[in-house]
């Protein structure tokens, strides 16, 4: 490191040991935790030494999407509190160890900045660069206001993680650090890809058509959108670009098959452009020292006011079930919360906000229950306690493996009509018979 002497003292004086650093943690603290891949693991394994030596009570910890079961979590002292449930904090929930926050993933800087409380940051970095930065390295999304606002900010270097090109707020300046730990450098949590499946190609085949040369992407979380990926990185589509929230493999093999130049992007021309990713070894050994991407926080990549900007934008979204009317919901079943509403409604705004944009909400017709009996998605009625993730008025194309259709401007009676139209063939009558029923 050549940083100058003034950098490398502060450094010196600021680099601890793990149980050096969690020492700052007392009793009914909020900690905000990593996000997604970026978790800190060997700050963990201290902090549940901590909370267990020092019979810490009420430590809440604040993440989402957790990659691996926390050793601080093991204490009944310390809960989890999650912008956006994966598997494990959904087995954490049924123990009541883990508690959703709901969100609109565009919010959660401003949440952090005006509302909420946080005591200690501790999140991986890369090692601190010559300026004296240390690099966010793959999820950006709100670290840069959580820091801003926490009493106490510890970082734990991982070596393995790309150093990634930023727009803005992609990394803290070792001013803005009190505490630096080198951690075991655990390998970035990798995401497996499934192979998309029939019904997903099949739904994918529905929007090639609606996408042009020179689009702008941006693709959900879930199944689907993998699936579109392929499609692309195989079809005639030129000089795409990407403004997406999450970056991820399918990103790649659109790039390799070159796909992207962002050559007609209105903002960040020419720039890959995301605020966190998570995919394979291959997806963030791309993403290190790569020139053509920019990192920014959630507030940017997902606010309506930049998307909205981007001409031709096409946002692509998963749900679970949608009523006849148009309510889509992605994130619960029933009341359970599954997992989160994450950037979805943001981006279906954006999208239909910007120029020749156009906005997807995919999903397959049906869904098999652990018993293997097949239910509809499309429902004349959301199931009760479902949360509504993207509401009726603001759903553009719904796109299932029988059909896409548009809702913008339709009647209730002819939302029900489309709707069952795109619904397994089974329950279309069913549906229709409801419909009446209702008055719709
Ligand atoms: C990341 C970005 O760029 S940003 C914005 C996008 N963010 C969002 O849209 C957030 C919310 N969306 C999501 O999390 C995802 O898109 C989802 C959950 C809606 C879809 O993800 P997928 O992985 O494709 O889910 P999939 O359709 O396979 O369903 C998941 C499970 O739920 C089950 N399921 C599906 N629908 C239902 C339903 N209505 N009721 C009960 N169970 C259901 C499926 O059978 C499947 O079960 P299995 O895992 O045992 O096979
Ligand atoms: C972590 C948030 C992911 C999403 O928007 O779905």
């Amino acid at each position: 490191m050549t940083a100058d002497k003034a950098i490398l003292k502060q450094y010196g004086t600021k680099h601890v040991s793990a149980d050096e650093a969690v020492a700052c943690v007392k009793s009914g603290d909020w900690i905000e935790f990593g996000f997604f891949a970026n978790l800190p693991l060997t700050l963990d394994v201290a902090l549940a030494k901590r909370i267990r030596d020092q019979r810490l009570f009420d430590i809440k910890l604040r993440g989402g999407v957790l990659m691996q079961r926390l050793q601080s979590l093991e204490s009944d002292n310390a809960i989890w509190y999650s912008y956006h449930f994966g598997g494990l904090e959904r087995a954490l929930a049924k123990e009541g160890k883990a508690y959703h926050i709901p969100i609109k993933y565009s919010e959660v800087p401003v949440y952090l900045r005006e509302n909420l409380t946080t005591n200690v940051v501790m999140i991986q970095t890369t090692p601190m660069d010559e300026e004296g930065y240390f690099n966010f390295g793959v999820t950006f999304s709100h670290f840069k206001a959580a820091i801003e606002k926490a009493d106490t900010v510890i970082v734990e270097i991982n070596t393995n993680l790309p150093k990634v090109h930023g727009g803005f707020d992609h990394a803290v300046h070792i001013d803005d650090v009190h505490y630096i730990v080198e951690g075991g450098n655990n390998p970035i949590f990798e995401l497996p890809s499934a192979s998309p499946s029939e019904t997903d190609l099949k739904i994918a085949s529905y929007v090639m058509p609606e996408i042009n040369d020179g689009a702008c992407l941006q693709l959900g979380i879930g199944g689907l959108p993998n699936a579109l990926g392929k499609l692309i990185a195989k079809s005639e589509l030129k000089d795409l670009s990407v403004h997406s929230e999450m970056l991820a493999d399918a990103f790649v093999d659109l790039v390799e098959a070159g796909k992207i130049t962002g050559k007609y992007k209105e903002l960040d021309n020419g720039k890959i452009v995301f605020t966190f990713a998570a995919g394979s070894q291959k997806l963030y050994d791309f993403m290190h020292d790569n020139p053509m991407l920019a990192a920014y926080p959630v507030d940017y990549v997902n606010n309506v006011l930049v998307t909205s900007k981007i001409n031709h934008f096409i946002s692509i979204n998963g749900a679970l079930e949608i009523d006849l009317t148009g309510q889509v919901c992605s994130e619960s079943m029933g009341y359970k919360q599954f997992t989160g509403a994450g950037g979805q409604l943001d981006f279906v705004e954006g999208a239909y906000l910007s120029e020749g944009g156009k906005t997807f909400i995919c999903l397959p017709a049906t869904f098999k229950n652990k018993s293997g009996v097949l239910h509809s998605r499309i429902n004349p009625m959301l199931t009760p306690g479902a949360v509504v993730t993207t509401p009726r008025n603001a759903v553009q194309y719904v796109v299932t493996e029988y059909g896409c259709i548009n809702l913008k401007g339709l009647s209730t009676r002819e939302r029900a009509e489309k709707l069952a139209s795109i619904a397994h063939p089974d329950f279309r009558d069913g549906l229709k018979k409801a419909a009446e029923k209702m008055g719709l």
